[in-house]
């Protein structure tokens, strides 16, 4: 039924979207030991630290360019054929660091996966890059003055991922700062983990136009008024909620509740195979729980058209491919 619906999809981390196809080749290429975080069925975790565990073992997996290249060209090729005209990832210095292969090349390789994609099947993609919040301020400001330096014409956006519940916004408020002087995009994942005052703290200190999940939100009526108010986009993810526990079940996560309150609502797939996910799977699952037609699926991929971090004549290009 949502097949043939246009999506868009503005929250998804790169190395949270290797299949474990993906990632089994990678670690035979390399010699690796898996087996701590996949098995046959796929990727193993049982709360968000040991996610995170998973995600960074199958990142580590991922060492040259062409890898990175190989990475997102089958990612993206994949949910074009899902019908994404729209993408963007979350892209990680620290991840490339930490693989050893620097950011030069993660950007290259990455770069030419997307470029690859656009060619094979239309879709258009930026990149966002994130500091990952439990390394610390220092590194999330590290992170913001590379996205800030314009490494690379695709990085339009930067944004904060990790362990919501370390640290405080405050600390991290100077590397939005940097960000947003250079001109970029900014998201910050909050109301994922923690609740409400986690989002009041991210709209204070760091004024995003979007907010990565923002689901808890929904614990503090004012506060949902004040999103609805301001224009806040929500780059909700529900499958990765309810898998992760946040919500239990599809029924009852609050997508519906925050399109209702009037709140700018796009649908996500975070970490699609730690989630058994896909944009797919997401747009099917909100005809399902909630009832929405083709119209009202399009709406959400035009709300994330219009919330993205994209030039003018692209965001132009992409609503006309709705009508
Ligand atoms: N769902 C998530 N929340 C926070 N950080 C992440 N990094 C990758 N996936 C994430
Ligand atoms: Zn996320």
């Amino acid at each position: 039924m949502t097949r043939a619906v246009p999506k868009a999809e503005i929250h998804c981390h790169v190395e949270g979207a290797a299949s474990p196809d993906l990632v089994r080749r990678q670690a035979e290429k390399y010699g690796v030991d898996v087996s701590s975080f996949l098995d046959e069925a796929g990727y193993v975790w049982s709360d968000f630290t040991s996610f995170l565990a998973a995600y960074d073992g199958a990142a580590a997996l991922f060492r040259t360019e062409e890898d990175y290249a190989l990475l997102a060209e089958t990612y993206l090729s994949d949910i074009a054929a899902q019908g994404t005209i729209y993408a963007e990832i979350f892209v990680s210095p620290d991840h490339a660091e930490r693989s050893g292969i620097g950011t030069e090349g993660y950007l290259a390789g990455l770069g030419t996966g997307l470029e690859r994609a656009r060619r094979a099947s239309g879709i258009e993609c930026r990149m966002i890059v994130v500091g990952i919040r439990h390394f610390g301020p220092q590194a999330v400001e590290a992170a913001a003055r590379f996205a800030a330096s314009r490494p690379h014409a695709l990085i339009t956006g930067f944004g904060m991922a990790g362990e919501e519940r370390f640290g405080r916004v405050a600390d991290y408020a100077r590397a939005f700062d940097i960000a947003r002087e250079a001109g970029l995009g900014i998201t910050i994942h909050a109301g994922e983990l923690a609740g409400p005052e986690s989002v009041r703290d991210a709209l204070d200190h760091v004024r995003p136009s979007r907010l990565g999940h923002g689901a808890r939100a929904i614990e503090d009526p004012a506060l949902v008024e004040r999103i609805a108010r301001e224009g806040v986009a929500l780059e909700l993810c529900p499958g990765s909620n309810v898998a992760l526990k946040v919500f239990d079940g599809w029924e009852k996560h609050p997508f519906e509740a925050m399109r209702k309150a009037g709140v700018k609502v796009t649908l996500n797939s975070d970490d699609p195979p730690h989630f058994g996910s896909s944009i797919g799977h997401e747009y099917e699952m909100a005809a399902r729980t909630w009832g929405y037609d083709a119209a009202m699926l399009t709406g959400f991929t035009r709300t994330a058209i219009q919330a993205a971090f994209v030039d003018e004549a692209t965001r132009e290009k992409l609503l006309g491919q709705l009508d």
